[in-house]
C-alpha cells in the first residue's frame, strides 16, 4: 500500500464545509466485501459521506442518527423492525423499502412490469422469455412444459431472487423428462440465443451505467441433439465477465440487450427506443430485447 492510502487523504477545504451524510447500512458480508470498497469508502468520505455499519444485535432506533438506511436483507424479523424504523423516524431516506421492491424478489412479478409495456417497434423492440411458473409437483413439470408448448432449451431460475446465492442457482434443461429433477418454486424460460454477450444497465436516477459482458453461448440444433438432462451453471456475466474491451465479431457486438437493473426503466426503455439516448453502444444493439431484471 502506497504511503500515502487513502485513508490519509483528509477532505480538501471546500469538502470541510460540506454538509456531512451518515449512511447506515445492513449487508451481508458478502454483499460489504463486493460493495464496499476502500475507494468507494474514500471517494464517500471525501464528499461528505460516512458509511456505517449497523449492529443487529441493538435497537436500530439508539443507532445513528442516520440520513440514509441501505439494506439488503430479507426476512420477516428485519421487514418489522425496517417498518417500525421508518414511522419512528420519517426524515431517513431507507433505500429499497421491503414494500417497494417486493415483487422485484419474485422472478415472474419482476417481468410483468415489462411483458405490460406497449412501447411501439422503433428501432428494436423489447420482450421477455417466454416462460412458466412452477409452483410444486416437479413430477408433473413435463406436462406443463408441453402443454405451455416451450421450445427447449430451457433455463430454470429460482422464483425468488432476494439475492442470496441460492437465488443465483440456475441451471439449463435440454431435455423435457430431466426437468423433474428441478426444485420448485422457480421460472423455466426458453433459451433465447443471443451470441455469448449481453448488456447489462445500471441506473440510479439520472445516472446510467451500461456494461457488455459475456454470456452463455448460443444452443445449436446439434447441442440439442447431442444433450440431455440438467445441468447447473455458473454465474456467467458478473463483473468479472466483462466483455467492453473484447474484440468481438460484429455480428455479436450487440445481437442481445439483456440484464437490467434499471430504477427508472420506462423512461430509459423508451429513450433507446426512440433514439435519443446518447451512450457508446450503436443503436443497432437495440436488436432484440430481452428482459430479465428490468428493475422499474
Ligand atoms: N432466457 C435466457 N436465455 C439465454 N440466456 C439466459 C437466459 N436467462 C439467463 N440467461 C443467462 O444466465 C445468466 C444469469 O441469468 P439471470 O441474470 O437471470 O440470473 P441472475 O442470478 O440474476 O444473474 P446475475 O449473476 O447477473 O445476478 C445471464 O447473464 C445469461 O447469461
Ligand atoms: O454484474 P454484477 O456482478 O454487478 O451483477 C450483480 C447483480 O447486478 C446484483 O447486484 C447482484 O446482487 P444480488 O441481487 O444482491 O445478488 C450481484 O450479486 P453479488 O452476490 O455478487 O452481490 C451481482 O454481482
Amino acid at each position: 500500500m502506497s504511503p500515502c492510502s487513502i485513508q490519509t487523504l483528509q477532505p480538501s477545504p471546500q469538502h470541510q464545509q460540506q454538509r456531512q451524510y451518515v449512511v447506515g447500512y445492513a449487508l451481508t458480508s458478502k454483499k460489504v466485501k463486493s460493495f464496499l470498497q476502500p475507494k468507494l469508502e474514500g471517494l464517500a468520505r471525501n464528499n461528505g459521506i460516512s458509511f456505517v455499519p449497523i449492529d443487529h444485535n441493538r435497537p436500530l432506533s439508539d443507532q445513528g442518527p442516520f440520513d440514509v438506511v441501505l439494506h439488503k436483507m430479507t426476512g420477516r424479523e428485519w421487514r418489522q423492525i425496517l417498518e417500525e424504523y421508518r414511522q419512528i423516524h420519517p426524515k431517513v431516506l431507507v433505500l429499497d423499502p421491503p414494500d417497494a421492491i417486493k415483487r422485484l424478489q419474485n422472478r415472474q412479478s419482476m417481468l410483468q412490469c415489462v411483458a405490460d409495456m406497449n412501447l411501439s417497434e422503433f428501432c428494436g423492440k423489447v420482450g421477455v422469455p417466454r416462460q412458466l411458473v412452477i409452483q410444486r409437483d416437479a413430477s408433473s413439470i413435463p406436462d406443463f412444459v408441453a402443454k405451455a408448448g416451450l421450445r427447449l432449451p430451457l433455463v430454470a431460475k429460482p422464483l425468488v431472487n432476494d439475492g442470496s446465492a441460492k437465488s443465483h442457482e440456475l441451471s439449463i434443461a435440454y431435455d423435457r423428462f430431466s426437468l423433474q429433477k428441478l426444485e420448485p418454486p422457480l421460472v423455466l424460460q426458453e433459451f433465447v440465443n443471443h451470441g455469448g454477450v449481453l448488456f447489462k444497465v445500471f441506473i440510479v436516477g439520472e445516472a446510467i451505467k451500461v456494461v457488455r459482458r459475456f454470456s452463455l453461448p448460443n444452443v445449436t440444433k446439434r447441442d440439442l441433439l447431442s444433450n440431455a438432462g440438467v445441468y447447473r451453471f455458473p454465474r456467467v456475466s458478473c463483473a468479472a465477465a466483462s466483455a467492453d474491451d473484447a474484440d468481438l465479431d460484429p455480428s455479436v457486438a450487440g445481437m442481445m440487450f439483456y440484464h437490467v437493473t434499471v430504477f427508472e426503466g420506462t423512461q430509459f426503455i423508451e429513450s433507446f427506443l426512440l433514439g435519443t439516448y446518447s451512450k457508446d453502444y450503436p443503436k443497432n444493439f437495440v436488436k432484440d430485447w430481452i428482459w430479465e431484471n428490468a428493475w422499474v
